[in-house]
C-alpha cells in the first residue's frame, strides 16, 4: 500500500486538485509554525530578561492562531469535497468498465462483492481525505521548515532533531507492512460476511423448507465471529504503533531539550533561541506522529480503492469500431468452428460449434444441459470472447463491429430475465424506452402475457411476479425491440400449453430471425431447423473437413 498511489491521482481529476491545493495549505501552515514559534520565544524573553510587556506580541499571536484555524477549516472543507467528488468518480468508473466487461465478467465477479466496495467499501475513503493526504503533506513540508528555522539559531538541536526524524517513517514502514495484512483480511472477512448474508437472507424460503434456517444462525455467527476478530487485531495494530511513535517522538524531543538546556546553562545559547527551538521541536515530530495515527484510519478506504483500482485495470475484451454493421433483415449470420473457454476453466464450454442463420429462419438449439447452449448466445452477443472460430456477418467478423452498434441487431432474453423494481410497461420499455403505451401492450399480448397491467408492480429481480410471467415480460422486452434476430434462452420453459402455442404463434408472426434455445417438442416442433449442440461430428464431416484443410 502505497503512501499515495498515482494511480488514484491518475484517475481521479478531483484527487490532484485536491492534493495541490493541500500543499499549498501545508507550506502555509508551515510558515505559521515557525512565526507562531518566534512570536512566543520574543514574547516570553521579553517579559522574563526585559521585564517588558506582552501586548504587541499577544496581538500577533492571536493572529497567526486564528490564521492556522483559518487553514485547518479550509482543509477540512476541500478535504470533504474531494473525498465526495473521487468517490463519484470511483463510482462511476467501476459501473461503466463493469459494463463494458460484461454480464460473463459479472456473473464470476460476485455482485455483492462490487456491492460492497462500490457503498461502503468507497465511503472508507473519506478518513484518507480528510485526515491521511492532508497529514501527509504537513508531514513533508513542516519537519523540513522546522529544521531549516532550526539550523539558524542552534545547529546541534538541528541536527539531533534530523538525525533521529528519520526513525519515525522507518517504524511507521514496519507498521504499515503489518497492517497491510491485516486490512485485506479485515476486507475480505467484510466482503465474505456480506455474501454470506445476501445468499441466507435470499434463500432464506429454502433453507425453511429443508429445515435449515437455525444453521444458517451459527453460519452468520461465526462469520462475524471472524469479521469482529480481524477488526480487533486491526485496532490493536493502531494503538500499539500510535504508541510506538509517540515513545519515540517524546525520547527524541528529550534528547534536544536535555542538549538545549545545558548549553543555555553553559551560556552558549540565548534564552530567546533555546525557547524557540524548545517550542519547535515537538512541533517538528508531531506531524510525522499524526500521520501514522490516520494512516490506520484510512487504511480500510484505501485497501477499497486499491480493490477498485484493480476492477478498472481488468482488460477490456478488444472492441471494434466499425459502425457498418450489416442488416441481418437481408445478411444471414455464421458461426465457424467457434470455441470459448470461461476465464479460470481448463475445458472450454463449447467447441469448435457451426451454424448458419439465414434471414427469417427459427433455428432451435437443443443438446444436454451444459453443452454451451447459453454460451453460443453469450458469444454472438459478444459477451464471451471467443477463443478460437469466428462469428461472421456480411463478410466480416462480429468483433470488428462496435459492440453497441453490434448488439442493436439482436433482441435478447436470457435465461434468468434480470427484471428490475419498477412496472411491467417500465420493463418491456427497457427494449425501446420510446414505446407508446399501445407498443407495450402489443407486445405483451404477442409475448403471451395479456393477463398482465402495463402497471403491475415488479419487485427486485422480478419478484411480485411468477416465474413464468417474469419469462413472458422478458420476452415482451425482446419484440418490443426493432431488432431483426431474436436470441431466446428457453423462451417458454414455465408456460402452460396454451400460452405457449400463443408465444410461438407470436414469434412466427414477427417473420424474423430466431435462434432459440429449447428442450420441449412443441417449441422444438415449431422451429424451421434443429441443429444439435456438443453433437459429435460424423466421419464423413470430419472427412470433409480434413479433405478442406488438407491442401
Ligand atoms: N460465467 C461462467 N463462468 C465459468 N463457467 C461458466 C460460466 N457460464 C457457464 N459456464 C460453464 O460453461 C458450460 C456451458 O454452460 P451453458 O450455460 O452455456 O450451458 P447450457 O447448454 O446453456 O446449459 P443449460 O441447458 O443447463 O442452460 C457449463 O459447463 C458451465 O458450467
Amino acid at each position: 500500500m502505497r503512501p499515495v498511489d498515482p494511480r488514484l491521482l491518475r484517475r481521479a481529476r478531483p484527487a490532484r486538485v485536491f492534493l495541490a491545493g493541500s500543499v499549498l495549505i501545508g507550506v502555509a501552515t508551515g510558515l505559521l509554525v515557525i512565526v507562531q514559534a518566534v512570536l512566543l520565544a520574543r514574547g516570553i524573553s521579553d517579559v522574563v530578561l526585559r521585564d517588558a510587556g506582552v501586548g504587541p506580541v499577544a496581538w500577533m499571536l492571536a493572529a497567526v492562531i486564528a490564521v492556522r484555524a483559518g487553514l485547518v477549516w479550509l482543509q477540512e472543507v476541500v478535504a470533504q469535497r474531494a473525498s465526495a467528488a473521487v468517490k463519484s468518480t470511483l463510482r462511476r468508473q467501476v459501473l461503466e468498465h463493469s459494463l463494458k466487461l460484461g454480464p460473463a465478467w459479472l456473473s464470476g465477479e460476485r455482485s455483492s462483492r462490487l456491492t460492497t466496495l462500490l457503498t461502503k467499501g468507497l465511503d472508507d475513503l473519506d478518513p484518507y481525505f480528510a485526515r491521511y493526504l492532508p497529514q501527509l503533506v504537513l508531514a513533508a513540508t513542516v519537519p523540513a521548515g522546522v529544521i531549516g528555522w532550526m539550523a539558524t539559531g542552534d545547529l546541534i538541536a538541528a541536527g539531533t532533531v534530523l538525525v533521529t526524524l528519520p526513525l519515525i517513517p522507518v517504524f511507521m514502514a514496519l507498521v504499515g507492512w503489518a497492517t497491510q495484512a491485516h486490512s485485506r483480511r479485515r476486507q475480505r472477512a467484510l466482503e465474505v460476511l456480506a455474501h454470506h448474508f445476501a445468499d441466507v437472507v435470499s434463500g432464506l424460503p429454502t433453507l425453511k423448507l429443508f429445515g435449515r434456517a437455525k444453521v444458517q444462525a451459527s453460519a452468520v455467527r461465526r462469520v462475524t465471529d471472524k469479521h469482529r476478530a480481524a477488526s480487533m487485531s486491526t485496532l490493536r495494530l493502531a494503538f500499539m504503533s500510535s504508541m510506538v511513535l509517540e515513545l519515540l517522538a517524546s525520547i527524541s524531543v528529550a534528547l534536544v531539550a536535555v542538549g538545549v538546556g545545558l548549553r543555555l546553562v553553559e551560556g552558549r545559547l540565548g534564552l530567546e533561541t533555546a525557547l524557540m527551538v524548545l517550542i519547535l521541536a515537538p512541533e517538528a515530530y508531531l506531524p510525522l506522529r499524526q500521520v501514522g495515527a490516520q494512516f490506520h484510519a484510512s487504511a480500510d478506504g484505501v485497501a477499497a480503492a486499491e480493490e477498485v483500482l484493480r476492477v478498472l485495470e481488468t482488460p477490456l475484451p478488444v472492441a471494434g469500431e466499425r459502425a457498418d454493421v450489416p442488416d441481418l433483415r437481408r445478411t444471414p449470420l455464421y458461426l465457424h468452428d467457434v470455441t470459448v473457454r470461461y476465464p479460470d476453466r481448463s475445458e472450454p464450454a463449447v467447441e469448435g460449434f457451426d451454424l448458419e442463420l439465414w434471414p427469417g429462419e427459427v433455428v432451435a438449439l437443443t443438446g444436454r444441459s451444459g453443452v454451451g447452449k447459453s454460451t453460443l448466445l453469450a458469444a454472438i452477443l459478444g459477451f464471451v470472447t471467443v477463443e478460437r472460430g469466428v462469428v461472421v456477418a456480411g463478410g466480416s467478423a462480429a468483433d470488428e463491429f462496435d459492440p453497441v452498434l453490434w448488439r442493436r441487431q439482436f433482441g435478447w432474453v436470457p435465461q434468468r430475465p434480470g427484471l428490475r423494481v419498477g412496472t411491467v410497461a417500465d420493463n418491456v420499455r427497457l427494449g425501446r424506452p420510446d414505446a407508446a403505451d399501445s407498443q407495450v401492450r402489443q407486445a405483451l399480448d404477442a409475448a403471451g402475457a395479456a393477463e398482465l397491467a402495463l402497471d403491475t408492480p415488479v419487485g427486485e429481480q422480478g419478484r411480485l411476479l411468477s416465474g413464468g410471467q417474469q419469462r413472458r415480460v422478458a420476452l415482451a422486452r425482446a419484440l418490443i425491440t426493432e431488432a431483426p434476430v431474436l436470441l431466446l434462452d428457453e423462451p417458454t420453459a414455465g408456460l402452460d400449453a396454451d400460452t405457449e402455442a400463443t408465444v410461438i404463434a407470436g414469434l412466427r408472426g414477427t417473420g424474423r430471425t430466431v435462434l432459440l434455445v429449447a428442450h420441449r417438442p412443441t417449441l422444438l416442433a415449431a422451429a424451421d431447423r434443429t441443429v444439435e449442440v456438443g453433437a459429435r461430428k460424423s466421419p464423413i464431416d470430419r472427412l470433409v473437413e480434413r479433405e478442406l484443410v488438407t491442401p
